[in-house]
């Protein structure tokens, strides 16, 4: 039995080869993204193999705040039932930390007839918004984060007024997915563009791209990283959701240090998701290379940096300056709590992050309690460091809520113990 809100989690070293099935839950990224466009269409859209989890609830919830029926028909299903209109919102909506909630619906607010509210825990009012602000006002819709960061408050009008716009995308790429997906309505098509064309994770457009696509949008690409949408409405339809790679990446990390057969039932090719690629990488361990680009698979970093910590060989982690503005400094993070297992695995250097490994950790008996900043990424990734080192505990385990809810239970069901304070 795993209690309501735990305090800590000690997971027992494995002693044995794991094996056996994980299903995974739905990726986040296409859930969030399916559960707008939905909205966006006139009709009916079941969405399957769906997460259910923080993220994808404040979704589903903020979407019924803006007059769409969102039913939960199953553990992994959601019902979409739309007129195609998103509809002023009395109160504001509560976005948590969930970055796709509130990025998306800042940009699909411009689309409500009237003044639409967004706002978020602690955590996302710091985290910066203001180059989509400034991208919808570019685009004539008013829209104010006095902070630069959410609250934010958006005056909509039926859409984008001016049809033509840049946006900086260098500090996240949920700006273009977000303008993106609201830019098929109005009254003529829609052009965007990134500004300098200087963008983190482009994998992300593309799912973005897709999903569009398989709701009928019209997307032409008319340069590296610049669109023209056609104004027509989605078409409502049923959609299958694939795994979450992100989630995959802590099994496939798991896999490679202690040698467990655990079987996600995907393989990595399968997915559209940037972060499947982080295979590539974690299929390498204890040989992961010297240099690790992290710019197109950002949430994988935190994984695949702990797993560094038991590598043969030194790895420097470089582009991935966009984590110090997810749902903590993940830098720092994983820094400052792989030092706390050992001082030296790790060292911030500008915004890289070199980790300079000891095998010999394997198997010893280290007290150390892992901070996770309300980050669901950094408590499952110090899971595989706990797996193998005895004495590490993680603090606020239930904070994998945001994304992976059955974390904990998942790892159990193929036998990992554990024991929660
Ligand atoms: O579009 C998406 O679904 C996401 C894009 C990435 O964020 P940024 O674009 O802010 O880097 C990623 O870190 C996030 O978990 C999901
Ligand atoms: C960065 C993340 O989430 P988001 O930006 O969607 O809050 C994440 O899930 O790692």
């Amino acid at each position: 039995m795993i209690p309501d809100s735990p305090k800590a989690v000690k997971l027992v070293p494995v002693s044995k080869t794991l094996s056996g099935r994980i299903a995974l839950p739905g990726s986040k990224s296409i859930t969030n993204r399916v559960l707008l466009i939905a909205a966006l269409a006139q009709g009916s859209s079941r969405i399957t193999g769906a997460l259910k989890s923080d993220d994808t609830t404040y979704m589903a919830r903020a979407l019924e705040q803006l007059g769409v029926t969102v039913s939960d028909t199953g553990d992994t299903e959601f019902l979409v039932e739309s007129t195609g209109t998103l509809t002023p919102s009395e109160t504001p909506l509560f976005l948590g930390n969930a970055g796709t909630a509130v990025r998306f619906l800042t940009a699909a607010a411009a689309n409500v007839a009237g003044t639409t509210v967004l706002t978020g825990d602690a955590h996302m009012q710091k985290r910066p918004i203001a180059p989509l602000v400034e991208a919808l006002n570019a685009a004539g819709v008013t829209a104010q984060a006095p902070t630069g960061c959410p609250p934010v408050t958006v005056h909509g009008n039926g859409g984008f007024q001016t049809r033509a716009i840049e946006v900086d995308a260098s500090l996240s790429s949920q700006y273009v997915s977000a303008l993106m997906m609201a830019g098929t309505a109005g009254d003529a098509p829609f052009s965007l563009k990134v500004k300098d064309g200087d963008i983190g994770a482009r994998g992300y457009i593309d799912i973005t791209l897709t999903c569009m696509r398989d709701f009928g949008a019209q997307i032409t690409q008319t340069g590296p990283l610049s669109w023209d949408i056609a104004n027509r409405p989605y078409q409502a339809r049923d959609y299958w959701v694939e795994p979450d790679a992100s989630a995959a990446t802590y099994v496939w990390g798991i896999n490679a240090l202690t040698g467990a057969h655990l079987d996600i039932g995907i393989a990595p090719e399968a997915m559209m998701q940037p972060d499947a690629k982080a295979y590539d990488f974690i299929r390498q361990f204890p040989n992961l290379p010297a240099v690790i680009d992290g710019s197109q698979m950002q949430d994988a970093i935190p994984t695949i940096a702990v797993l560094a910590a038991f590598n043969h060989h030194p790895v420097r982690f470089v582009g991935i300056a966009n984590l110090r503005v997810k749902e903590c400094d993940r830098i720092n993070a994983v820094a400052t709590e792989l030092n706390r297992i050992q001082p030296g695995l790790a060292q911030e250097i500008g915004d890289d992050l070199l980790i300079t490994p000891d095998r010999s950790l394997i198997g010893r008996t280290v007290e150390a309690d892992i901070e996770t900043y309300h980050d669901h990424r950094i408590a499952m990734a110090f899971a595989q460091a706990a797996l193998v080192i005895n004495g590490v505990r993680i603090l606020d385990p239930g904070c994998t809520a945001k994304t992976y809810p059955g974390y904990w239970r998942d790892l159990q069901s193929v036998g990992v113990e554990m024991t929660f304070d």
